[in-house]
């Protein structure tokens, strides 16, 4: 399948993959932050959080379902998308410091979490343990923390599912709060692609599935190369 940059995505992840084991400990100088692959356990997960990583480890060995790795820095694959739609007149010094939001927390403070995609069933998992810097209501976690996850496990499902994507709309329904640095499980699926239009929707439980804490439905619109972003 192939995306609006002319590259598919198994390119993109080609690229993602590549860049894990080739630069993955490349330190970087001006901040000295190591560009790692976060989705994988470290001390501060959980074992709720453990248990599901190698449960999907497993279902990885059986072929269907594919661990993504997750950098704190872009792949060099998307530098065509810089290329592309960031303002060239952006000071250099600002944007050579750009790290993905999520992935701008020390270790278990933040945002831990791992995904799993099943291309063929157009799914994505999420296994997501929200931090002690994530609290919204005392002891409950951001809503915007949540539709931060939503946002960027249903964008992961369309951005397979359809090349480079961006959000056009994300609408969620908050219906139990999620308990601070509890896992929860958010599930997401392709429910059609229309032109350049990817809908898709989520939801987020408890880990024994007992709980459903938020749905949400998402629309992605494939980005025309020809248009510029701003
Ligand atoms: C972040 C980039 C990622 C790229 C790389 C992917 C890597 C994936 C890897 C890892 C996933 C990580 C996950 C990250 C997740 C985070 C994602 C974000 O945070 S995104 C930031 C928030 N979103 C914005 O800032 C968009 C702002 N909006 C826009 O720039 C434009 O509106 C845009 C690009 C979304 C569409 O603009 P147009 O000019 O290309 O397209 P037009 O012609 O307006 O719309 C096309 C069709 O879609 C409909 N449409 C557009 N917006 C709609 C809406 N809100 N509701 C309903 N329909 C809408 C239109 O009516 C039109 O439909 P008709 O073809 O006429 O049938």
């Amino acid at each position: 399948m192939s995306s609006t940059l002319g590259l598919s995505w198994d390119q993109h992840h080609l690229g993602q993959e590549v860049q894990m084991g080739s630069v993955a400990r490349r330190s970087f100088a001006s901040e000295n932050v190591v560009n790692r692959d976060h989705a994988l356990p470290n001390p501060s997960w959980n074992k709720d959080l453990r248990l599901l990583f190698d449960q999907f480890m497993r279902k990885c060995e059986a072929g269907s379902w594919k661990r993504l790795p997750s950098n704190n820095h872009s792949p060099q694959s998307f530098q065509d998308f810089q290329t592309r739609f960031v303002d060239p007149k952006l000071p250099k010094e600002q944007i050579s410091q750009a790290r993905l939001f999520t992935r701008s927390f020390e270790d278990g403070l933040g945002f831990e979490y791992v995904m799993f995609c099943n291309d063929a069933e157009k799914r994505v998992v999420c296994f997501f343990q929200a931090g002690p810097y994530l609290q919204g209501a005392p002891g409950f976690t951001h809503g915007g923390a949540i539709a931060t996850m939503i946002d960027a496990t249903t964008g992961m499902c369309a951005f397979r599912a359809g090349g480079v994507v961006m959000t056009a709309n994300l609408n969620i329904n908050y219906k139990r709060p999620i308990p601070l640095c509890s896992v929860v499980v958010m599930k997401s699926q392709i429910d059609k692609v229309e032109g350049r239009k990817v809908f898709v929707s989520c939801n987020v439980r408890s880990v024994d599935e007992e709980t459903l804490y938020s749905e949400a439905t998402s629309l992605f619109i494939k980005l025309d190369p020809n248009k510029k972003l701003a």
